[in-house]
């Protein structure tokens, strides 16, 4: 979803706001309770030694003014000397226990910060990867990388700075307060007289600054989105030379981001100075009301000034609050985006008690039957009937976007069908747990996919333990061998990002060893080998022989060369089978198949 400029619509808001994050994300932070009562208790207990300095000014000024009568004295420290160096020892405890406990509470916090975004990223990852097809089609790379990265990290501050803050500012109005009502009611009264207006203000920003937290989270994924996109189609935008086409794009996508950002710092910033005012109110309340109290003596110099530094305490870190709210909306507005996708549902799922399916080599009868399919509303399959008997090997023809992907797609169970059925020896694959019947199918499908390292590693994806000589033995059948020989590195050469270094030809003869490794009894060769040259394609056509023994293999292809030979083809044509037969029979059919034949083999 990407959004014009300033312009979000109305239901962005409303979604936003009304899915409660932090109810969401204490739930899901639950699993961190001891961890966060431990750096709460220690919040809390830091606190308190941080608040205790006033009281310690307090009590020498009273040792000061009031001499043999102090509070002090009356511990049983008559000299003031001997008072003053009891409360050297004391401030010196209570300095040495804030610290221990600011260390305490620092580590507790910030490992809890780690521990749920560490969490947060494996479960999203992890819920990613067991998600459907159609999932990837609605999140683009760029969005799910936004929020793996950049939301999952916009946690860190709330829960190392904000958290703590909060727990620690509400130790203070209560702590603080509390003295005040206890030394003098009224004075209390006036002090605390702006902390509503704060709490309300607080309110009042965080409501404001919730959807433009959530604008510029957006524009944060419209930036990641543009990103992977272009990288990606780096060699289109040099063909093209559309380079500049592309900067001006990007600019377009951070001035947003800018926008949206400096959207949110005119709420931010005018929070404090708000805040200030109000604190201006408490403060001179107590300077004149106390003074006033201790010039007629009912107050003494030591509380006066205790009530003078409290204020200070009290109100001032309240003005916190602002950046606390901040972080908080940052923070929500990512939680926001990470439980949405948590919250996201596969609709191909293993069925409850599924069969776990281990097809014997030799087996693996693939029927579709009656098969109709559509994308959301585009119809692309009509009743299909094709089926592949246990160890044989059909081949699937047609013009472009016809179907025979999708059918390959739906026996993956990548979607699933509504009517018809596929099945694998008599049994429906909706029957099968959804794992053991994608580990009993190798896939070449026609995009090629290679990981970043070794060729060694790319053969043996998904087969870890497969031994040197399994590895070379797949390069062979495939006829990457010879090339392979030809390298520096061998089998340890580095293929780069998408497997860039190679060829086209020697993608594809890579991911048919990878698949000849993986050894499945059912093995799908999608346009596996639409880009190799002529020569290789003549190799694998002889390996052929080897790779389909004892397995079931459905070919689909474009040049009609490469399923000549199989048990029987189908010609597809806009979602229906409209022709099927061996070689012979459909170049008799004189229809698509000995058409197609003619033109690719220059008979006329
Ligand atoms: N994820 C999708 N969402 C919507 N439509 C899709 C999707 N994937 C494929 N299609 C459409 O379904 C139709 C069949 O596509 P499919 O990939 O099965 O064709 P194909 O016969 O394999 O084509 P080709 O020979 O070009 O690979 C096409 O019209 C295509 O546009």
């Amino acid at each position: 979803m990407r959004f014009a400029r300033g312009r979000l619509p109305k239901e962005f808001f409303m979604k936003t706001q009304k899915n409660k994050p932090l109810l969401r994300f204490l739930r899901y932070s639950s699993r961190q309770k001891r961890q966060i009562y431990l750096a709460s208790f220690f919040s809390v207990i830091n606190k308190i030694f941080d608040i205790a300095p006033p009281f310690l000014i307090g009590a020498a000024v009273d040792i000061v003014v009031k001499k043999q009568n102090s509070m002090i004295a009356q511990l049983g420290f008559i000299a003031q000397e001997t008072q003053l160096i009891f409360l050297a020892v004391v401030t010196v405890v209570v300095w040495a226990l804030e610290s221990i406990t600011e260390y305490a509470e620092k580590i507790y916090w910030r490992n809890i910060a780690q521990n749920v975004q560490h969490s947060m990223r494996i479960d999203a990852w992890r819920h990613i990867q067991n998600l459907d097809m159609s999932f990837f089609e609605k999140y683009s790379s760029g969005r799910i990388m936004s929020i793996i990265n950049d939301d999952v990290n916009q946690l860190e501050r709330f829960l190392d700075v904000g958290a703590n803050s909060l727990i620690q500012i509400a130790t203070t109005v209560v702590i603080v307060g509390g003295t005040y009502f206890y030394i003098s009611p009224k004075i209390a009264f006036f002090t605390m007289l702006p902390t509503p207006f704060i709490l309300i203000g607080a309110f009042y920003f965080q409501n404001k600054l919730a959807p433009r937290y959530a604008d510029i989270r957006e524009k944060v994924t419209g930036i990641n989105e543009r990103l992977t996109n272009s990288l990606g189609g780096i060699t289109t935008i040099k063909s093209y030379t559309t380079e500049n086409w592309e900067v001006e794009q990007f600019r377009n996508d951070s001035e947003s981001y800018q926008e949206s950002n400096k959207q949110a710092i005119r709420f931010s910033s005018a929070f404090v100075p708000v805040i200030r005012i109000f604190i201006l109110i408490g403060f001179t309340s107590v300077m004149l009301l106390g003074g006033w109290q201790t010039i007629k003596g009912t107050m003494e110099v030591g509380v006066y000034s205790v009530l003078i530094f409290l204020t200070q305490r009290l109100l001032w870190p309240l003005t916190g609050l602002a950046q606390i709210v901040d972080l908080y909306e940052r923070a929500m507005a990512s939680t926001t985006r990470i439980l949405n996708l948590l919250d996201e549902k596969s609709q191909v799922t293993s069925p409850p008690n599924a069969r776990v399916i281990d097809i014997s080599h030799g087996d693996g009868k693939v029927e579709f039957r009656n098969l109709n399919f559509a994308y959301e509303d585009k119809k692309v399959l009509d009743n299909v009937n094709i089926c592949a008997e246990a160890g044989q090997s059909i081949g699937i023809i047609g013009p472009k976007g016809s179907g025979k992907t999708t059918l390959m797609k739906l026996l993956l169970r990548f979607y699933d069908f509504s009517e018809g059925d596929i099945q694998i020896d008599g049994v429906s694959i909706k029957d099968f747990d959804l794992q053991s019947l994608r580990r009993n199918i190798g896939l070449v499908s026609q995009d090629v996919f290679l990981f970043q390292g070794t060729i060694k590693d790319n053969i043996a994806y998904g087969t870890p333990n497969a031994t040197m000589q399994e590895i070379k033995k797949a390069a062979e059948i495939a006829g990457i061998d010879s090339f392979i020989d030809t390298l520096t590195q061998g089998y340890d050469t580095i293929v780069g990002e998408r497997g860039q270094k190679l060829s086209g030809g020697q993608r594809q003869c890579i991911s048919i060893a990878r698949a000849i490794v993986k050894n499945p009894p059912i093995l799908i060769l999608d346009e596996a080998t639409s880009a190799v040259d002529n020569e290789t394609e003549a190799i694998i056509q002889k390996s052929l022989e080897e790779i389909s023994r004892n397995r079931t293999m459905i070919m689909i292809a474009h040049r009609l060369s490469t399923v000549r030979n199989a048990n029987c083809i189908f010609v597809m044509d806009n979602g229906k089978v409209a022709e099927s037969g061996t070689h012979e029979e459909l170049l008799n059919n004189k229809q698509f198949y000995s058409r197609a034949w003619r033109v690719q083999t220059g008979e006329r």
